[in-house]
Order: structure tokens, then sequence, then C-alpha cells
């Protein structure tokens, strides 16, 4: 169980960019965190990583300071966590170490999938060879609580699908997944619960199931929170 106590994060005077109380992820949840540009959703995951100034950050995971036991977590980023100027069997070594519960053989099942070369250096990788490269070693970490930042940014239709089913193949139902993602269709299905982010907080907490019974669109509700209006655009046209 993941527990945000109170975390927030400010920059000088101004209004928080993140502020959450009392968020509770039960172990096994998949939640979808969405919301507009700029509404807090990568400030969230890296406060809960530790990465980066947060001014309060009371998060427990399974009762214990998360700060205690990153190697519980797996930060999965477009931004990349890899090491640019290693390979991806040396990267592999370095993980192996941080993380004792590597799992070596997926990861290079994955590289073979994902068909990556293992003694090339990640930094000579294109941008979509690399965030595969993330996802294999964030997936073979045998961690409990994933953390994706956009896992399907900039990649082709297909690998999104191979990706997502991958992913979910290869849980074992007590895995913890935290998925920052604009990609509403494609995550629909497959989350429990969604975290609609406005403005650093947490604007609506919802299960899915409920939702399907009220016969109710995240899309629709997305839109109604951000108070979206279609038209809007008209004013720049003028
Ligand atoms: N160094 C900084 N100084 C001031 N404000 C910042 C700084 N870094 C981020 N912010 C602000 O924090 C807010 C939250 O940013 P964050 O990256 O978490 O948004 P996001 O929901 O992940 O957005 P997106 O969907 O565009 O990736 C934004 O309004 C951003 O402008």
């Amino acid at each position: 169980m993941l527990e945000l106590k109170y975390v927030e994060k400010t920059f000088g005077d101004a209004r928080p960019i993140l502020h959450i109380r009392d968020l509770t992820i039960p172990s096994g949840e998949i939640v979808g965190v969405l919301g507009e540009n700029g509404s807090g959703k990568t400030t969230l995951l890296k406060a809960i990583m530790g990465l980066g100034e947060v001014q309060h950050r009371d998060i427990l995971l399974n009762g214990r300071p998360v700060e205690e036991q990153y190697e519980q977590l797996a930060y999965i980023t477009e931004e990349g966590s890899y090491i640019p100027k290693l390979t991806p069997v040396q990267y592999a070594e370095f993980l192996s170490a941080f993380y004792p519960q590597f799992d070596l053989a997926y990861y290079h099942k994955l590289l073979k999938f994902y068909e990556l070369e293992p003694d090339k250096r990640i930094r000579t990788f294109s941008r979509g060879q690399k965030s595969k490269l993330e996802i294999s070693a964030g997936m073979a970490k045998g961690a409990k609580y994933f953390l994706m930042d956009e896992p399907f940014l900039g990649k082709d239709m297909f690998t999104r699908r191979d990706f997502l089913k991958l992913m979910i193949g290869n849980l074992k139902g007590d895995e913890t997944i935290l998925i920052v993602t604009h990609h509403l269709d494609e995550i629909e299905t497959v989350i429990d619960r969604a975290l609609i982010m406005s403005r650093g907080r947490v604007e609506a907490d919802l299960y899915m199931d409920d939702l399907r019974e009220q016969g109710k669109e995240l899309a629709a509700i997305m839109a109604e929170k951000a108070g979206y209006r279609p038209d809007r655009y008209k004013s720049v046209l003028e």
C-alpha cells in the first residue's frame, strides 16, 4: 500500500504546483494519473521517487517511509533513467547491484523482443529505442510498484499495444501501477482507478467500475473537470 499523507511542492511564493493530502493506493491497483498539461502529474511521480526538492513529503510504502525502500519502486520515464554512456549489458550489471531481484533473463528477452543491441552504447540509440530500453529495464527490476510517466510517448501504435500486453501479461496481481498518460483510449480498459489532476491537486478520484455502472465516460468527466469548451480555440481565430 502506498500512502501519500502530505506532499507539497512549491516554487517561491507561488501557489503549490503539487498539494496532496491523504491519498492511499492499495496494493494491486492500476491507477491512471490523468489531467491537462501542467496539472502536476510528473511532479507527483517525481515526488514519490524523491527526485527534486519537495518541501513537504510524508509518504509511506507498506507502513514504512518510502525513502528507505526505493528498490521496491520502478520508475519508467520518457526522460530516461538509464545511464547513456553504458551499454544495455553494463546497465544491467549496475541495476542488478541495486535491485537484488533484477531478472536478467527477462531483461534479455525484452532486449531481443525490442531488437535492441546489448553491446551498443545507449546514447547511440534512437529515441524510440531508448524508450524501449527504459521499459525493458523497468519491467525487469522485479519491483512491486511501478511509476510510469508517459510510457507511450513517441511510440508507434503497435509498440504501445505490445507494451500494454507485455505489462499486463507479466503482472502477478500484487503489483501497484501509477501510469501517467494522455492516451485515455488505450488505458481506459486497463486501469482500475483514475486520478484526475488539476493545478497540482487531485480533482477527481474515480473507480472505473463505478463509471461503467453509471454509464459515464472518462473523457467526458475530464472535460467537465477541466471546464473544457469545444469552441474555446475560436478566441485565437478572432
Ligand atoms: N522549475 C519550475 N519552476 C516553476 N514552475 C515549475 C517548474 N517546473 C515545473 N513547474 C510547473 O509545475 C507544474 C506541473 O508540472 P508537471 O510537469 O508536473 O505537469 P504535468 O501534469 O506532468 O504536465 P504534462 O502533461 O504537460 O507533462 C506546471 O505548471 C509547471 O509549469
